[in-house]
């Protein structure tokens, strides 16, 4: 039996794909105008890419930035990420200073969800898992491939690594370099949802090419997608309403 996670009231893993919304912001000033303006945006979830944030290296800042968010969002679930720039990011921060800054995220009781890429150190993987999962916050384990689309037995194995690993929320992102890839990504997201996952999984297949994996979330099995309002974090993603008035169409006609 599949499980789905409600947060905050929102039930992901059930019905249409729920909307999340990414904040680009450089400064805090950025941010927060940026987090007051989705107050008036359809989305559903809210995450907060802090690897655009000039000031990401300082944990003080980072923990005012997510106060402001989080005070100005408080009914909304709020993802953490810092996406390394090895996964397509805007900036590094090494091992020990990125376990460092998701952990202290996880444990200020600020956020519902942390992102964690899968290709760290397991070990590191773990801690972070852990620490989520005492402060009672959910864990997306993702994965990212800017340039490709693996077979499709690689994409099921790399979800299922993630779920072994605890996420409650497995994760790929991937690049089409055809139609085919894009076919090949549905096929591992469906497979994986039939045979493989016990909980809600998020997959897309990046750029235009890939835009209609981020439509087709309730047919295939991918419980998020993502969609822009002012910027988007990553190529393919479209504005938040178009999103929605398309993912209302396939849910009124499934
Ligand atoms: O991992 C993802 C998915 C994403 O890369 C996308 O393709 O929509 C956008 C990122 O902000 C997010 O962290």
């Amino acid at each position: 039996m599949k499980q789905t996670i409600t947060i905050k009231g929102v039930n992901i893993g059930e019905g249409a794909p729920k909307i999340c919304v990414p904040l680009v912001g450089r400064t805090l000033m950025e941010i927060v105008a940026e987090a007051g303006a989705l107050r008036n945006i359809d989305g559903d979830i809210v995450e907060w890419r802090a690897d655009f944030f000039d000031q990401v290296e300082d944990t003080e800042k980072v923990e005012e930035a997510l106060t402001k968010i989080r005070a100005l969002l408080p009914e909304t679930p709020l993802i953490f990420t810092f996406r390394s720039a090895k996964e397509g990011g805007e900036k590094e921060l090494g091992q020990e200073g990125y376990v460092k800054l998701n952990k202290k995220v996880a444990e200020s009781g600020l956020v519902d969800i942390i992102d964690v890429e899968l290709f760290n150190r397991e070990e590191d993987v773990k801690v972070l898992v852990d620490a989520a999962h005492s402060n009672k916050v959910y864990v997306i384990i993702s994965n990212h491939d800017f340039e490709k689309t693996p077979p499709k037995e690689e994409i099921i194995a790399r979800l299922c690594r993630a779920q072994e690993l605890g996420a409650d929320f497995p994760k790929i992102a991937v690049m089409p370099n055809s139609a085919n890839d894009v076919l090949t990504l549905l096929e591992a997201t469906l497979s994986m949802n039939d045979q493989y996952s016990d909980r809600p999984i998020i997959t897309m297949s990046m750029a235009g090419k890939g835009l209609i994996s981020r439509l087709t979330g309730e047919l295939f099995g991918s419980a998020v997608t993502f969609g822009a309002a002012k910027k988007a974090s990553a190529p393919g993603q479209v504005a938040v309403h178009e999103l929605r008035n398309v993912l209302s169409l396939l849910h009124q006609n499934r």
